[in-house]
């Protein structure tokens, strides 16, 4: 990290659950040409909380020790996923292994309701982390931008919300802005990340600006030609677009406006 990261960063953390962190990019850990590209994107990203898959830590007993050995290295805090899961016992399930496995009350609940876009079943969302959080869970939602559904996480004992920017794995970015921004709006005090869809650092910094407190993700970094730059381009398109949130921004207009006021006449000649 440089100086200039570092130096906003820690002016402006970020807590999830009563832990604090300065970066607001949690990263997730699938599908990097390799370990050791995996280790350096998470240097590169500055991220201090990582999703980490069970399933992917089970599949196969010594990869996943070295894989979490790899974790463990870097210092970050994990943050286990029930990616993949489709039905409330399945997700239940998971994360309790998850939580033997991780020693960490926390889990990022996906209960996923239909193939082709990965989105979230938000019943059986809601029920799993009512059954979650009454056995001391600490959840993270992987939800949509329904104010309703948000509501009744809240009342479940969520107390961090993340909706999706736009289906898994796609990279299209923030598919609904307007959403996105009334629950912003709606939940001024919750913390609120975007998770999933992410393309781009533009995309991230998108997600900032609207007055988001981190974006979580995944396949863009991983799936870069070069994902150790990607990392770190994110890791400025966020703070970047933190920066210009806490700044204040202009408003938007529909007509011009002169930047330069013209005072009196000019004389040639
Ligand atoms: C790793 C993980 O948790 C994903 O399920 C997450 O939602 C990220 O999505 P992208 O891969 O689209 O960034």
């Amino acid at each position: 990290m440089d100086a200039m990261t570092s130096t906003t960063a820690t002016a402006d953390p970020v807590e999830f659950y009563g832990t604090r962190v300065t970066s607001r990019l949690l990263l997730g850990t699938a599908q990097y040409p390799s370990p050791a590209i995996l280790a350096e994107a998470i240097r590169a990203s500055a991220a201090e909380i990582v999703t980490v898959s069970l399933r992917r830590e089970s599949g196969v007993a010594r990869s996943g020790q070295s894989f979490w050995q790899l974790i463990r290295d870097l210092g970050v805090k994990v943050l286990p996923n029930t990616a993949g899961c489709k039905t409330v016992k399945e997700a239940v399930t998971t994360a309790e292994m998850a939580r033997e496995l991780f020693d960490t009350p926390w889990i990022k609940l996906e209960v996923i309701g239909e193939d082709d876009t990965l989105q979230p079943d938000v019943f059986g969302l809601v029920e799993a982390a009512k059954i979650l959080t009454r056995d001391g869970f600490q959840v993270f939602p992987y939800t949509t931008e329904d104010l309703i559904v948000a509501d009744k996480l809240l009342s479940a004992g969520c107390e961090v919300l993340m909706p999706w920017g736009a289906p898994i794995g796609s990279g299209r970015g923030l598919n609904n802005p307007y959403g996105l921004r009334s629950m912003r709006a709606h939940f001024p005090r919750v913390p609120l990340v975007v998770d999933a869809g992410v393309g781009v650092p533009s995309h991230a910094a998108a997600a900032m600006e609207l007055g988001y407190d981190a974006v979580l993700l995944n396949t863009a970094v991983a799936k870069a030609g070069d994902p150790v730059k990607m990392a770190r381009a994110f890791a400025l398109a966020i703070e970047a677009g933190r920066e210009g949130f806490r700044a204040d921004p202009m408003e938007t207009r529909d007509m011009a406006a002169p930047s330069t006021p013209v005072m009196g006449q000019a004389h040639f000649g």
